[in-house]
């Protein structure tokens, strides 16, 4: 249960609704608890009757009428607090399921990339889901359950010992074997369940990645090989849902067995006491026979309550592993910050902690507020690690990063990186619509701002032709876009931020090199006064800006302008002989 205190402080902010839950619980099981004894009543009466005893000014019929209404009575209040009974406990468990969700999903978008890249994306979603929905049985049905049959049990065995107390300890003995054989059957189905799911998901994901990639496998006319795959898993998958419901099968009968063998045991030791004389009226028979059939529901949860609980804290510990995680990246500065736009690296070294790679290895430039920097180099050679490092998404081993003087770490984070658009590599869009693509870097942008940070990516064009223009549903519910006219989105949202410091890692590498000018010139003129650092393998992305450096391994072997590089022997000018001459073709 030690895992399981995580939820202490949500028991304590839903009190009141527990425990007006928990009161309604024990007056529910109260009212349900009449019944029985008002059928031994009936049997009192009629037993007198027939022995010529009812000799009070009241009919039989009037007599039974009254306790049968008793019973409804009894039964309609029971039925109403039960159902107030799961209105209180069962919201409860559903409030703390949705915060424990949110506290989970807060936590995880403070963690930084490397967390990211040490778990995947399924475990993540495994533990805000399933986890937290597991933690949520023991937070309502176990508790529920648990008040039930402790409240149930302790009046109902009250009344039995009261009325007859050996006939009593013959009606519970079976119960105990009963909760342990549940708890062991709980135990068994929840193990092979377990094993159903890991198959399930097995199977959607290998779906999910067909389907992804079905213009390769039908490229590649490879439809019978993936056919077979997924016949084979799931064959597999079929075998363990069939070994799990050989398991489940068994829970009712199991129950019905032992509910048998107890009122048998009523009946048979009952009838003995009534014909020794040891009970006085059969009524007493019935009214056993009526809690046992009450008590074995609530006793059989105790095992299967048991199992929750061992579940519930099994996934509380998958989740606390991840809420106890600090993030690497951390916000020390809480007062706001302002950022103007110098960047200053001084002998920067970084290695990525998952691969041990050193990406940079004593990188030192300096770039002025307003001015372009262009980065070039080989593939790999350290040039998105640059712009990573500027949005702080990693903290360096050693050197300095200075923003107007400060080191990046004494800047308020989200200061930071408000004050910064990056366009990626791969542009990501989410499956939404090109107006809310493009709004996602500036909320409060109204329709004018977005077709203006269009008209400057020069993808406005491409938009008004979709038949829903910026309305366009993008992703897996709508339309696929070209690489170039993603990267173009992409630049928009970041244009539409107005930022300070604008961060383009090689985001027009999708388009032609016409089309690449015509954005260019409209970048430069809204970067004027803008920090820009633009990462290419084009020289003639690079060429007008104030400073290039091109990279190789992690350090910088070329500094200088356009002019300047190109006068010297060195990979930049290979690179533009090589690209001019691929141009005059
Ligand atoms: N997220 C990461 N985790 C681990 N290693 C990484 C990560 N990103 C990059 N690397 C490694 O760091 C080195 C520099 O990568 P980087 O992406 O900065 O190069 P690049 O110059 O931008 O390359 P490209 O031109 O292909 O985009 C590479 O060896 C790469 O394998």
């Amino acid at each position: 249960m030690k895992e399981l205190k995580h939820l202490n402080k949500y028991f304590l902010k839903y009190k009141t609704h527990l425990l007006i839950g928990i009161v309604i619980t024990i007056v529910a099981r109260i009212f349900l608890l009449f019944t029985p004894r008002y059928v031994r009543r009936i049997f009192e009466v009629v037993e007198k009757y027939n022995a010529g005893l009812n000799t009070g000014d009241r009919t039989i019929q009037g007599e039974l009428t009254e306790i049968i209404l008793y019973i409804i009575g009894a039964a309609i209040i029971a039925g109403i607090l039960t159902f107030f009974m799961r209105q209180t406990i069962i919201n409860v468990s559903r409030y703390i399921e949705y915060d424990l969700k949110n506290e989970v999903y807060d936590h995880y978008q403070k963690l930084s990339l490397n967390f990211y890249k040490k778990n995947r994306t399924g475990d993540l979603m495994n533990r805000i889901s399933e986890d937290v929905g597991r933690v949520r049985m023991y937070a309502g049905p176990a508790i529920m359950y648990s008040i039930n049959t402790v409240t149930l049990f302790i009046i109902a065995i009250a009344y039995m010992f009261n009325e007859a107390p050996l006939l009593t300890l013959y009606t519970i003995l079976p119960l105990p074997i009963l909760s342990f054989a549940i708890y062991k059957l709980s135990k068994e189905i929840h193990k092979r369940s377990t094993i159903v799911q890991e198959y399930l998901s097995k199977l959607s994901s290998f779906a999910q990645e067909t389907f992804s990639g079905i213009s390769v496998i039908k490229a590649y006319s490879l439809e019978g090989q993936t056919s077979a795959d997924f016949d084979e898993l799931s064959t597999t998958n079929k075998k363990k849902q069939i070994h799990l419901v050989s398991i489940e099968a068994l829970f009712f009968p199991m129950m019905i067995l032992l509910i048998g063998v107890s009122n048998l045991l009523v009946i048979y030791i009952g009838g003995k006491q009534y014909i020794s004389g040891e009970i006085e009226s059969l009524g007493t028979i019935a009214e056993f026979i009526i809690y046992v059939n009450m008590l074995t529901w609530p006793v059989a949860t105790v095992g299967w309550v048991t199992s929750i609980v061992q579940q519930a804290e099994a996934s509380q510990k998958r989740i606390n592993e991840f809420l106890t995680i600090e993030p690497e990246i951390k916000n020390t500065v809480h007062s706001p910050t302002n950022v103007i736009g110098n960047i200053t690296f001084n002998n920067v070294f970084f290695t990525y902690d998952d691969t041990n790679i050193e990406a940079l290895k004593g990188v030192s430039f300096n770039i002025k507020a307003g001015e372009t920097l262009a980065i070039i180099g080989k593939t790999g050679s350290g040039k998105s690690t640059i712009l990573e490092l500027i949005g702080r998404l990693y903290d360096i081993d050693k050197g300095s990063i200075m923003i107007d003087g400060i080191e990046i770490n004494q800047h308020n984070l989200q200061d930071l990186r408000n004050s910064i658009g990056y366009v990626p590599q791969d542009a990501f869009l989410f499956s939404d619509t090109i107006k809310n693509n493009i709004k996602f870097g500036k909320e409060n942008a109204t329709d004018n701002d977005v077709i203006e940070a269009a008209k400057k990516a020069h993808v406005h064009k491409n938009i008004v032709k979709f038949n829903h223009g910026y309305d366009t549903v993008l992703g897996e519910r709508g339309i696929t876009l070209s690489g170039g006219q993603k990267q173009r989105i992409s630049i928009a949202r970041a244009v539409i931020k107005s930022p300070k410091i604008l961060l383009f890692d090689d985001c027009l590498s999708a388009v032609d090199t016409e089309t690449e000018e015509k954005i260019l010139k409209n970048l430069y003129q809204i970067t004027s006064d803008k920090t820009t650092i633009l990462v290419s393998h084009r020289v003639s992305s690079t060429k007008n800006a104030n400073k290039i450096i091109v990279l190789d391994d992690g350090k910088i072997v070329q500094e200088g302008t356009h002019e300047t590089l190109i006068n010297v022997d060195g990979y930049y000018k290979h690179l533009y002989l090589k690209q001019l001459s691929e141009t005059n073709v």
